[in-house]
């Protein structure tokens, strides 16, 4: 009999759910319905549910107060379709995947139980921000659907084979060790996606081709894959470094959080029992980047009203262009300039063909060159090639997915995971 996996990925202004059923460990997974709730951060929050190749909902929905709730909204909505068949009941799910983002020196996807979930929420601490969300969901399947299996997979996880000298900060190194600090990285699910999905593109082992990936969402990063591995990222200890994001300011130095506040490292009033976060951190992560600049978190906007002359999205949309090519020249020549694609991915990556065009447009002395056609309509496939023509390195759109790559993941491993 088939069996469901529920991929959960739960982002910073979004909780995003898909349905896969599976026979056997060496199936890929089918993917029956997705679905999401986003906007958490700007109610009221819109709902879109697809089952197959059929739209079934998408409308504004009042009163989700935040990731537990939108998921039990989200398992209300599936078991009540009668036309996702495979899922008539809750119990009927054997595995619930977790994107945690936060996975410290986790190594691999592990099973839940109560001691990992323990360990998990001291890890909290290192990602504030991030962390606490998506344990409330853990939570929420441990009550609603008690016999499935629980199993975490960490963004982390991807950037394990950064090299020493890039992830250490130049800090004291007994302090660093001794409190975990170092380089981390994120988005690492959908790199391993994006590495994956583009050598199969390109027709070649993931161990032979390097990449500049671009992860552009509410937080963005970059990623230098090397051979199909990270070899440097932009976020850091926590996901606040790096490029600026939706509320997140990216790279600043660190002095400017002292001439800030002078509160800043109190503790802010959105700290609660589980949650510990300062001042400090409550500004440059919920009330900077894009909302900071413009008021608006949403960069399709912001995109339009830059060419229509707005000089604070314009301010916003140039300063992002900045920082994105200078990590495009960082990591080109970290690869030694043997790059084989640039590939855009994450809702700003995939839709921002303003964006696309002026970044390209500046890193045009590296080899890199746009069909201004199909940036403006790249194929609908997971991988669309933008790019010029063959003699210039390949620009690409990936339509990253880390939910099906966290369900792909568990299939192959779910032998292992039930026996544990
Ligand atoms: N047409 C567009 N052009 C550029 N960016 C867009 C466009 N439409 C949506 N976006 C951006 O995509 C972001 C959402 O990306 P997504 O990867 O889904 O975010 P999340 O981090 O929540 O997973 C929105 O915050 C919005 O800024
Ligand atoms: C790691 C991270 O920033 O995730 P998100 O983009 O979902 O906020
Ligand atoms: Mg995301």
């Amino acid at each position: 009999m088939a069996k469901i996996i529920l991929a959960i990925n739960a982002g910073s202004s979004s909780v995003k759910v898909s349905v896969y059923s599976y026979s056997s460990v060496s199936d890929e997974p089918k993917q029956l319905a997705e679905i999401q709730i986003a906007g958490l951060t700007a109610p009221p929050a819109t709902l879109k549910y697809d089952r197959g190749d059929e739209h079934i909902k998408d409308k504004k929905i009042d009163g989700i107060q935040g990731p537990e709730d939108a998921f039990e909204e989200i398992l209300k909505h599936l078991t009540s379709d009668s036309g996702l068949t495979e899922l008539q009941h809750a119990d009927d799910i054997e595995f619930a995947c977790h994107r945690i983002v936060h996975g410290a020196d986790y190594r691999e996807p592990t099973r839940i139980d109560n001691d990992t979930y323990h360990h998990l929420e001291l890890l909290s601490d290192l990602a504030p921000l991030h962390n606490a969300g998506a344990l409330d969901i853990v939570k929420a399947v441990h009550k609603k659907v008690p016999k499935c299996t629980n199993v975490a997979f960490f963004d982390s996880m991807f950037h394990q084979t950064i090299p020493e000298a890039t992830y250490t900060y130049a800090i004291d190194q007994v302090k660093a060790k001794k409190n975990k600090l170092r380089k981390y990285g994120f988005h690492g699910i959908s790199y391993a996606y994006i590495s994956r999905a583009v050598s199969s593109f390109l027709s070649k082992p993931p161990s032979q081709v390097n990449l500049i990936a671009l992860h552009l969402g509410s937080g963005a990063s970059a990623c230098a894959i090397k051979g199909g591995e990270s070899l440097d990222t932009t976020m850091g200890l926590t996901p606040l470094s790096g490029l600026p994001g939706a509320t997140r300011s990216g790279d600043i130095d660190p002095s400017l959080i002292f001439h800030y506040t002078h509160d800043a490292g109190k503790l802010s009033s959105s700290s609660t029992k589980e949650l510990h976060i300062t001042t400090a951190e409550q500004l440059l992560n919920k009330e900077s980047g894009w909302k900071a600049i413009t008021g608006t978190t949403d960069f399709g906007e912001i995109s339009s009203k830059a060419e229509q002359g707005d000089a604070a999205c314009k301010l916003a949309f140039d300063l992002f262009v900045d920082r994105l090519v200078g990590y495009i020249g960082s990591y080109f020549v970290k690869l030694d300039g043997n790059v084989d694609a640039l590939v855009f991915a994450g809702g700003m990556g995939e839709k921002g063909v303003q964006l696309r065009k002026a970044v390209v447009n500046k890193v045009k002395c590296l080899g890199f060159a746009l069909d201004d056609g199909k940036n403006g309509s790249p194929d609908d496939d997971a991988v669309a090639s933008v790019s010029l023509g063959k003699g210039e390195k390949a620009v690409l759109v990936c339509q990253t997915d880390e939910q099906s790559e966290m369900a792909r993941e568990c299939v192959t491993l779910a032998d292992k995971l039930r026996r544990l």
